[in-house]
């Protein structure tokens, strides 16, 4: 069988509580290599749990979620312990969070942004990583002459663009992104999501996503899946989810976009 014929991440039987609230509850999900999988529902659907308990932040009480990694063994995720943990979170993954403050070492310039996760992969030699660093300022639209600037000094749509080079300079194979357009204001959100569609379809990145904007899922994520109150109700490829939706809580959440 070939390498990507078998999924990069896979989930099975997902649940976690907290207390009397289930989060998740028997959650299966499939993410197969260079594809984007966007987690919709409404909010405390559980989407973001779901993303956590998928990239190893968060123990489901019970399931599974098993990670093939580059040399092609399948890593269950929530046994294999925190150093293997950090060491993939170093290497394969990447993490876009929805606070850019969250993603990026504030003390630290620009460059140094981006160049210490070179460093982090063996990177020594300091012009090259440098050069490297300053070529993806620019692949994400920020003027190089930036670079030893921190991010402080940034505008909120900079700093996510910063945090996203910074995720994809050591090219990961999955990348988890956590609302990475959200509170940003929506002529900045729209340029963010054409950079990522862009980034993510050139380097073949397969893409967790969690977002409740369904015009940024139709715009970035080959499949979705819908969630409500812990529970996946609807998946599928983008288009036939949004266009032709079969549960009623998923017709209901596109014609709510339709009409707002
Ligand atoms: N650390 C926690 N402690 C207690 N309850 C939590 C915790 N995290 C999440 N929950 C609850 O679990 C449920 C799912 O939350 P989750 O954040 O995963 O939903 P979500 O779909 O990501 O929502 P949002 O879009 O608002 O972030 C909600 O009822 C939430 O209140």
């Amino acid at each position: 069988m070939m390498p990507d014929d078998e999924p990069i991440l896979s989930a099975r039987g997902l649940s976690l509580s907290f207390g009397a609230v289930r989060a998740l509850d028997e959650v299966s999900v499939d993410l197969w290599p260079g594809e984007v999988l966007a987690i919709v529902g409404e909010s405390g659907s559980g989407k973001s749990t779901l993303l956590r308990a998928l990239a190893g932040e968060m123990r489901p009480d019970a399931g599974r979620v098993a990670y093939r990694d580059a040399s092609g063994q399948d890593l269950d995720v929530h046994s294999m312990g925190e150093p293997a943990l950090r060491r993939l979170a170093r290497t394969e993954w990447g993490f876009v969070r929805q606070d850019a403050r969250d993603g990026l070492r504030m003390g630290v310039s620009a460059g140094g942004n981006v160049g210490e996760r070179l460093m982090a992969v063996g990177a020594r030699h300091y012009g090259d990583i440098r050069a490297e660093a300053a070529r993806w300022l620019e692949r994400v639209e920020i003027n190089p002459d930036r670079i030893d600037d921190r991010p402080g000094q940034f505008s909120g749509g900079m700093r996510q663009r910063l945090q996203i080079a910074r995720t994809l300079v050591t090219r990961p194979r999955l990348v988890f992104m956590d609302e990475p357009t959200g509170g940003l204001d929506v002529s900045v959100q729209a340029r963010l999501l054409d950079l990522i569609r862009g980034l993510v379809s050139d380097l073949g990145i397969a893409v967790a996503l969690v977002t409740h904007d369904i015009a940024a899922a139709r715009l970035l994520a080959h499949r979705l899946v819908v969630m409500r109150h812990g529970r996946v109700v609807e998946e599928g490829l983008t288009d036939r989810v949004l266009d032709d939706p079969r549960h009623p809580y998923t017709q209901l959440l596109v014609s709510s976009v339709l009409a707002a």
